[in-house]
């Protein structure tokens, strides 16, 4: 294992390399010649911070899949929050964050043509509405009119004011009634939808009229609704959107694509808002074909795993027939088409001629590219010629703008190109700069098939390992064992900052893709609720133990490291193990379900997964905190031996710190070896750019401290 100044010097140098954040090919593109615009982000630790900066290519499309890229100068920009350009590619707009010398939080909407800016709207001054929300995040959209004479975007609506009880300011009576200041309120709760949406309480849709800046805000299209993802219908006729509902009070929805919503198409004419999907299920992602004629979305069930195995839909627009495409996939083979895991779609994902769909799904232990021919259904995995992740950014003329990376390869992005109907077999990818890999770096994924713990009702299902070693070893290294968190999630062949650390710094890393993961089916998913604690924990551990049994790794020096879901494995590991691990690592980890309940921004969660079903009037009884202790790992705390270092995002509404600091407690009072750190500013992903270096840092400390 490498000195701790080495380690933080490989972090100062893989830590700080730029990565793609979003892209687009241009609508100017014409024939040969692709124009793409990217936005890159890239963290400095001189000024603890992340920088943003745009790069646009020229790609000339030679011979197929051949392409030759120019790349143009490098633009810095932080405050802005978006940057579109219209259908023709004639304008653009950036929606604009910007703080005043007076501290003063303003939004602009400018709208810029190939010369210079031509309108700016100060949108903070209208008052029309509150803060616009990120167009990447959960509920944003900016979309052009087809028309470019209106702007769709998303923002908060505007709250009511309020005033003390003892206000003496007179009220102006040339206020409509909805204008005048309520009194006693100032302090009352406001309902938002939890993590990372702190705030976000009844976003609304907005349209611009870019030419005179008057704002129409849609506020009471769909009551007690939040609405977000808007598109223009065909012909700019109206907005298709999803709508979720806000009560009886919220559930934590980022990460949780299964609360109650809905796909409304509002009429501009009529001014009347229309279901489209079932009521009876969770809709999301509209995204129209480029001709018009058909909208597709995904959903799942309400309720339940947090994330799932979603159905495609289509809807006819002309006869708003609806049927769908791709359906649950229960039971895949190992080589078959495990269904569709998505979290988001980029704006355009049709191919030129309306027929196939092109997108990123999980697919086992990597993110692949998946064509759907709408006509006849079919679901096609796109080969690529490189190892590793494929995360779609857009299409456009058939040409595919994706974003790369694998477990030894940071994020690059590439050009390629869809291949003909029928004939979807291996793309060519065509890098935009040279990839630039991390050496020493090996992987491969295992397959584990637990047949002496068949699931009682599905049988036997397996899971899959992602083995990491150090390529240059002259000892057999230290393995980290490294449970995903969700638990509905898991980790792919894309790459990951601290594991290319970790690696570099001589650990070998194993991933666990546990029953209950994403992208091996639905029933494989549906295994782990009621069984957590145990199922997962069984098959971490099996996992673990094949790995040291083999040899490979030295079976002396095994630690654990996990996040939330994964904080809960490593503690129950260092629980129910208590002398296989020789350290433990965890942040945010879920140490008491019980405890959780009455915290976290997602009470279903601790509810669901440990087998009890849940409604917005579900309360704790005698039986389940029971069975719910039984299923924490505070039961088994004491049998822990393992130093455990415990690490917080103050801001964590997801997994509270109080969880966290249940475990330290019991710990210290049991004598054990145990250290928690609270990184500020950090909610649930502890990301800001020091905290994610000390966090990493400490980690590695800590284990090399325990593994001497
Ligand atoms: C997949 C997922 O994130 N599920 C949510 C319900 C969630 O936030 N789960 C947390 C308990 C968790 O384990 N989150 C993981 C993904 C993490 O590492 O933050």
């Amino acid at each position: 294992m490498r000195k701790i100044e080495e380690v933080i010097s490989l972090y100062r140098k893989y830590g700080c390399l730029a990565e793609p954040l979003k892209g687009y090919i241009s609508n100017q593109s014409k024939g040969d010649n692709l124009i793409l615009k990217t936005q890159w982000k890239q963290t400095d630790l001189e000024r603890i911070e992340n920088i943003k900066f745009s790069k646009n290519y020229i790609v000339r499309n030679g011979q197929p899949n051949q392409f030759e890229v120019q790349s143009s100068n490098i633009v810095t920009e932080n405050n802005e929050l978006w940057n579109k350009e219209s259908p023709s590619g004639r304008l653009n707009v950036i929606i604009r964050n910007i703080t005043t010398k007076k501290e003063e939080e303003k939004q602009y909407i400018e709208i810029w043509d190939h010369r210079q800016k031509i309108k700016n709207y100060n949108i903070t001054s209208l008052e029309k509405h509150g803060k616009i929300c990120d167009p990447d995040g959960q509920f944003g959209s900016v979309c052009w009119s087809a028309s470019e004479k209106n702007l769709l975007y998303i923002a908060e609506k505007k709250k009511l004011k309020t005033v003390s009880y003892f206000d003496s300011k007179p009220n102006k009576d040339d206020k409509d009634e909805e204008e005048k200041p309520v009194k006693g309120q100032e302090h009352d709760y406001i309902d938002d939808w939890g993590e990372q949406l702190v705030g976000k309480t009844c976003p609304v849709v907005c349209i611009l009229d870019i030419d005179n800046g008057d704002v129409k805000v849609l506020d009471n299209i769909l009551d007690n609704h939040s609405l977000g993802q808007a598109v223009w219908a065909p012909s700019d006729s109206g907005v298709v959107f999803t709508g979720w509902k806000n009560g009886p009070y919220r559930l934590g929805l980022i990460y949780c694509p299964i609360r109650e919503s809905a796909i409304y198409y509002w009429d501009i004419v009529s001014n009347k808002c229309e279901r489209l999907s079932d009521d009876t299920r969770c809709s999301a992602l509209p995204r129209f074909s480029p001709d018009g004629s058909k909208l597709i979305y995904f959903d799942n069930d309400i309720g339940g795993p947090h994330y799932q195995c979603a159905r495609l839909l289509m809807c006819d627009w002309p006869s708003r027939q609806t049927s769908v495409i791709v359906d649950i996939v229960k039971e895949p083979t190992v080589k078959s088409f495990p269904g569709f895991y998505v979290a988001s779609l980029p704006t355009k994902c049709w191919s030129a001629d309306n027929s196939r769909i092109i997108l990123s799904s999980v697919w086992r232990s990597s993110v692949s590219l998946v064509v759907v021919d709408v006509k006849d259904k079919t679901v096609t995995r796109l080969k690529t010629n490189v190892k590793g992740d494929a995360v779609l950014m857009d299409v456009l003329t058939d040409k595919l703008l994706v974003k790369c990376s694998a477990l030894n390869q940071p994020p690059y992005l590439a050009i390629s190109s869809l291949p003909v109907a029928g004939q979807e077999g291996e793309i060519t990818i065509c890098p935009l700069d040279e990839p630039i890999p991390v050496p020493g770096i090996s992987w491969e994924v295992q397959t584990f098939s637990p047949t002496d713990r068949p699931h009682s009702k599905f049988g036997a299902l397996n899971y899959e390992t992602i083995l990491l070693m150090p390529e240059v070893s002259d000892v057999k290294p230290p393995l980290i064992v490294f449970p995903h968190g969700g638990p509905h999630a898991v980790f792919t062949e894309g790459y990951m900052l601290y594991t290319s650390c970790l690696i570099a710094s001589g650990f070998a890393v194993m991933y666990i893709n546990y029953r209950g993961s994403l992208g091996f089916g639905d029933n494989n998913l549906r295994s782990l609720p009621g069984n957590i604690g145990d199922q997962d924990v069984k098959d971490c551990q099996a996992a673990a133990e094949e790995v040291v049994n083999s040899g490979r790794v030295n079976g002396d020096k095994v630690v654990v490291f996990g996040g939330s879901h994964g904080g809960f494995l490593t503690a129950h590991l260092i629980g129910q193990y208590p002398k296989f691990y020789k350290a433990a690592c965890c942040r945010n980890p879920v140490i008491n379900l019980s405890t959780m309940v009455g915290s976290t921004d997602i009470p279903d969660w601790p509810f669901y997964e440990s087998g009890h079903p849940f409604d917005h009037k579900a309360a704790l009884n005698e039986n389940i905190l029971t069975d719910m202790w039984r299923k924490s790992p505070i039961r088994y705390i004491d049998q822990v031996e393992a130093p455990c270092l415990i690490m917080l995002g103050a801001d964590d509404l997801r997994v509270p710190v109080k969880q966290g600091r249940e475990f330290y407690r019991g710990l210290k009072a049991r004598n054990k070896v145990t250290r928690l750190i609270s990184y500020e500013g950090n909610s649930h992903p502890i990301i800001k750019t020091d905290s994610q270096a000390d966090a990493f840092i400490n980690m590695v400390e800590w284990f090399k401290k325990y593994l001497q």
